[in-house]
């Protein structure tokens, strides 16, 4: 199935979810791919003391398992003393090792269905979904908390021929309370076309951990588009 294969919804499904019970869209901050532990304990400190961050993800790649279990070791207090949740990339495995909030799966990293039953219902899990309402309804049906669509610009992070509108976003806010996640180049500059669609959540990479004026000011430049 495609998503060419979709039935639009009846006109009155349109305002089905009150869309003023909607929280304002919140900063999610994920990590570089490489860190330096215990440097990255100070950069992260700053980041999320730069403005309310709803959300950290620890998205290492190419490393050792005991690295990125030293890393969840070293950051997941800094985000308990915070408040703020700790996702990890990729391994349900891990996550469950390291006792993290939840774990972000992409499309190849494994069922929705065995990472909840190991990491229980209190977990947070979230689903990558390119530009795909079909595979969005589907991380949806299979128990997902958040769906992720991206990227929306390019970027040099994980380079994408995935290129959603930002109206996937408002499809997705009319059919579903579950969260949504919008990913991909965004910055402060143009970050506001994904708010104003319905963005629950924004992730961002390089705004944050190659801003000029470090990872504070990465977080606190989001001030104006996300209205804190
Ligand atoms: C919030 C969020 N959205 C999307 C992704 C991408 O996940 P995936 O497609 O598995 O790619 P990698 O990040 O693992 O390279 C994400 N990590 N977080
Ligand atoms: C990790 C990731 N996933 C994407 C997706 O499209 O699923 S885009 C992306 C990288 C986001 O980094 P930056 O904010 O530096 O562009
Ligand atoms: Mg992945």
């Amino acid at each position: 199935m495609t998503d060419d294969d979709l039935i639009p919804l009846p006109a009155e499904f349109a305002d089905r979810f009150d869309q003023e019970d909607r929280p304002a869209c919140q900063l999610y901050v994920v990590s570089p791919a490489r860190i330096e532990i215990p440097a990255f304990i100070d950069s992260l400190k700053a980041a999320l003391d730069g403005g309310p961050v709803a959300a950290f993800q620890l998205r290492l790649k190419d490393v050792s398992d005991d690295m990125v279990l030293r890393a969840c070791e070293a950051l997941l207090p800094v985000c308990n003393e915070r408040e703020v949740a700790f996702i990890l990339n990729d391994r349900a495995d891990l996550a469950k090792r390291a006792g993290a909030d939840g774990v972000h799966l992409g499309q190849g990293d494994g069922s929705l269905a065995e990472a909840r039953a190991l990491l229980g219902a209190g977990a947070q899990i979230g689903r990558t979904c390119h530009d795909s309402r079909h595979l969005a309804m589907e991380a949806g049906e299979q128990g997902a908390d958040y769906v992720a669509f991206g990227a929306f610009y390019d970027t040099t992070t994980k380079p994408s021929h995935y290129r959603p509108q930002p109206e996937i976003l408002s499809w997705w806010i009319t059919l579903s309370q579950l969260p949504c996640v919008a990913i991909g180049g965004i910055f402060p500059h143009n970050a506001a076309p994904l708010v104003d669609a319905g963005a629950d959540f924004i992730a961002v990479v390089r705004a944050v951990w190659e801003h000029e004026g470090g990872p504070g000011a990465g977080v606190a430049a989001f001030k104006d588009v996300l209205g804190w």
